[in-house]
């Protein structure tokens, strides 16, 4: 799953992360937020303090930056006793402090560093000297990971700042071309009803350059630290999972939840917090990926068969029959048919905003897949089909799931159809592309619509959602997840094995 992991870091359960940043007295931006962020996320928190800020939800008062002498001994103590796993770095005021920051970066070279490159507050002020710009361009080839807001990335580019989506993602590829760096640039600062965030990197170290994650805009004026609290919770979880891709689509949803609940707290006159701890408020644990993890671990022996199977050797190598292919994907239209609506009953019961926008979003994806299934593959085939037995074993376990109520164990039993399919859909087209004889491939588009990183993206979704249900669900719930999944994957299994079997029989 961590195709991803840059070498050196070692993945670790409860990540030891330092920020590095300013200071917020009313607990919603700076170094409070970042240590709120850091154990939301499942972290353990620690901070360095680069300056002293007296503001509040309405504004910045003054700022006061101590002697940089007095910040190296900060990060020298920390450095000298602890097993830093990841660092934050916000606020850094002026030359000096990124001077400093700079040499014990060089000093300790961390194994993940995340660089939020702060120059202003959403109250409009300054938080970086502007005589300091040069020297924080200069630091972010130093980092993994930079988070600029739309203004940050146009004043680390020289450039005017960006006015729609498409040109921010554009101005993220010429600075992540530039430094070699990946940039996540956010969309917090546009308007619109969707809220798209994108990792971007030019240099081959994402599945694709450009990795776009949109949830909705949430409509509140309490978004202060949303920039500190993602760079924060990206570092904590990247390096729990080792893959940026995977850790976006996880914080993402979690800010996104922590932003609807923004208004519940009633901090300050102006531009509040948003909720770090909702989770916990309502008595749910942080999430990690150990459940889906251990899910996956589990299902080992039905994986190995899979790729064992005639069927996916055949399609890999494009020889497989035609009637056994066309078999497949008649069964596929008609059980999608009935899976977008097994997708619609997780978004009725998802307990949160955001699961059931995914849901409700994949159940019409789903439709789409199919439509597109009969337009582009079987239009010429109009023989009416029937429900193969593997088919309709597989739709009666899902609909049984679907109608027990448990929103954990229906998501469980829906994810393997994710999972499975992007993972033979990655690994054929791998095959496909590593032929490089140019040569034509029959089932080429088939292959390319699961290894799609679009699909990838949903697929990861799924699996932090399923880890957030089973982080609320009881022993006994999760229990019933874990057979749940594995029943999906023997259908799964059952599924891909089917043609040979049942092709023949039908007309
Ligand atoms: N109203 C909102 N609804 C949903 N997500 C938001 C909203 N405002 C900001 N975000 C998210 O918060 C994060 C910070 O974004 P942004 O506001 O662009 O940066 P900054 O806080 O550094 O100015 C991004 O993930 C962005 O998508
Ligand atoms: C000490 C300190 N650091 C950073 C910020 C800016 O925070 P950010 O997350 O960009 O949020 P907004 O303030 O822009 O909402 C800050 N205010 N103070």
């Amino acid at each position: 799953m961590n195709t991803h992991v840059a070498p050196g870091l070692e993945l670790r359960v409860t990540p030891r992360v330092l920020s590095i940043a300013g200071t917020d007295p009313t607990g919603g931006a700076g170094i409070q937020a970042d240590l709120k962020s850091i154990a939301a996320n499942g972290g353990y928190g620690m901070a360095v303090v680069t300056a002293l800020v007296a503001q509040n939800t309405c504004g910045v008062r003054a700022v006061h930056t101590p002697p940089v002498e007095f910040l190296r001994q900060q990060l020298d103590a920390v450095s000298e006793d602890v097993t830093i796993d990841a660092v934050k770095i916000g606020m850094l005021a002026d030359v000096a402090v990124i001077r400093e920051v700079r040499s014990w970066l060089e000093a300790n070279r961390p194994p993940l560093v995340v660089l939020d490159p702060v120059m202003v507050a959403t109250s409009g002020d300054r938080l970086l000297e502007p005589s300091a710009e040069q020297a924080l361009r200069n630091l972010v080839p130093l980092v993994d990971l930079v988070t600029p807001n739309l203004p940050e990335l146009a004043v680390l580019l020289g450039e005017p700042p960006a006015e729609n989506w498409s040109e921010a993602v554009e101005q993220a590829r010429r600075l992540s071309a530039a430094t070699g760096v990946t940039v996540l640039v956010k969309g917090g600062h546009l308007t619109g009803e969707s809220c798209p965030d994108a990792l971007v990197n030019s240099h081959g170290l994402l599945a694709d350059t450009v990795v776009e994650f949109a949830l909705p805009r949430v409509e509140t004026s309490n978004t202060h630290g949303t920039g500190c609290s993602l760079s924060s919770a990206m570092a904590t979880v990247q390096a729990r999972t080792g893959d940026w891709a995977d850790s976006l689509a996880q914080v993402k949803a979690w800010l996104h939840d922590a932003l609807v609940h923004a208004d519940d707290l009633e901090v300050g006159a102006g531009n509040g917090p948003i909720h770090h701890f909702h989770r916990l408020f309502a008595g749910k644990a942080p999430v990690g990926q150990e459940f889906s993890r251990s899910l996956w671990q589990d299902i080992e022996p039905t994986r190995t068969a899979i790729f064992d199977l005639p069927f996916i050797e055949a399609l890999g190598d494009g020889t497989l029959d035609e009637a056994e292919f066309s078999y497949y994907l008649a069964q596929d239209a008609l059980y999608l048919n009935t899976y977008s609506r097994v997708l619609a009953r997780a978004s009725a019961l998802a307990p949160t905003e955001s699961a059931q926008l995914f849901w409700a979003n994949s159940a019409r994806v789903c439709l789409e897949v199919e439509s597109d299934l009969h337009r582009t593959w079987l239009g010429a085939d109009t023989a009416p089909r029937k429900l193969g037995p593997v088919t309709k074993g597989y739709l009666d376990h899902l609909l049984a799931a679907s109608v027990q109520g448990s929103y954990a164990v229906l998501v469980a039993a829906i994810l393997p159809c994710y999972w499975l399919y992007a993972d033979v859909g990655d690994r054929l087209h791998a095959r496909f592309l590593a032929r490089g004889d140019g040569s034509v491939h029959p089932y080429a588009a088939w292959l390319e619509t699961y290894a799609d990183e679009g699909f990838a993206a949903a697929t990861r979704q799924a699996i932090a959602f399923t880890d957030e249900a089973a982080g609320n669900a009881s022993a006994q719930e999760r229990a019933a997840m874990r057979t749940a999944f594995a029943q999906s994957s023997r259908c799964e299994l059952d599924f891909f094995d089917a043609p040979r079997l049942h092709a023949g029989a039908s007309s």
